[in-house]
């Protein structure tokens, strides 16, 4: 399985000022926009080209545009919003679907209450989007989504993953790609990553305490 952790000094920097406790819900929503769109160019390069041309100052220019690519965005409510701007300044014309799936947590098993998800996803690439990576239980639930609906090409943006997440993914569905600013250590006794971010719904949110 494809899994990409990001070690451009930029994401290194903006995640490191994510982890402290004490960001403001504006300082935190924007390093997940710049982090979004960092990881955005990263897990776009391999997007096909082709040669175009263009009428420019001195005449007709031979350039490059990109291929037929129809990308759709998934984020997963709520936490996965935070970053769908930052995608979106990259990818403006990108069609959004959305799921909804919270943790219970109590067992951590994802809850369904959402899907909307844009025609034609045979023909889409899907990149999902959710700052945490944790059980990997939410993104095994959106995959079965996504294919569902007949996608077959999907790849993950996560701020910070846990190995187990990692594990649970490429025991289910080992042809989808992941983009992350860090692998952590591990998830602790209730699921949380560490060291991590805490909780990035309520950090995005404001909805803390
Ligand atoms: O890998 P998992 O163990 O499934 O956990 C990861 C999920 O947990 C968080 O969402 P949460 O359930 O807190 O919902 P929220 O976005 O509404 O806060 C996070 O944004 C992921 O969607
Ligand atoms: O560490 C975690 C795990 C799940 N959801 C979060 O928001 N943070
Ligand atoms: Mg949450």
């Amino acid at each position: 399985m494809k899994v990409v952790e990001v070690a451009h000094p930029l994401v290194q920097h903006k995640l490191g000022l994510m982890r402290a406790a004490g960001n403001s819900t504006k300082t935190f929503r924007e390093l997940a926009g710049e982090v979004a769109t960092l990881l955005t160019y990263e897990a776009t390069a391999d997007l096909e080209t082709e040669e175009a041309s263009v009428d420019g100052w001195a005449g007709p220019v031979t350039t490059r545009r990109i291929k037929g690519a129809k990308i759709t965005l998934v984020p997963i409510l709520r936490a996965g919003l935070g970053m769908l701007p930052g995608v979106l300044a990259l990818i403006p014309a990108a069609k959004v679907g959305v799921v909804g799936l919270q943790r219970d947590e109590e067992t951590l098993a994802p809850v369904g209450y959402y899907e909307k998800l844009t025609g034609r996803m045979d023909e889409r690439t899907a990149l999902i989007l959710d700052p945490m990576l944790a059980t990997g239980g939410t993104l095994v639930a959106t995959v079965d989504m996504l294919k569902a609906a007949g996608c077959t090409r999907i790849k993950g943006l996560f701020l910070v993953a846990a190995p187990e997440g990692i594990a649970a993914l490429e025991a289910r569905h080992p042809d989808v790609e992941v983009y992350t600013a860090a692998i952590d250590a591990r998830l602790n006794e209730v699921g949380y990553i560490l060291p991590g971010l805490g909780d990035a719904g309520d950090r995005i949110f404001g909805t803390r305490g």
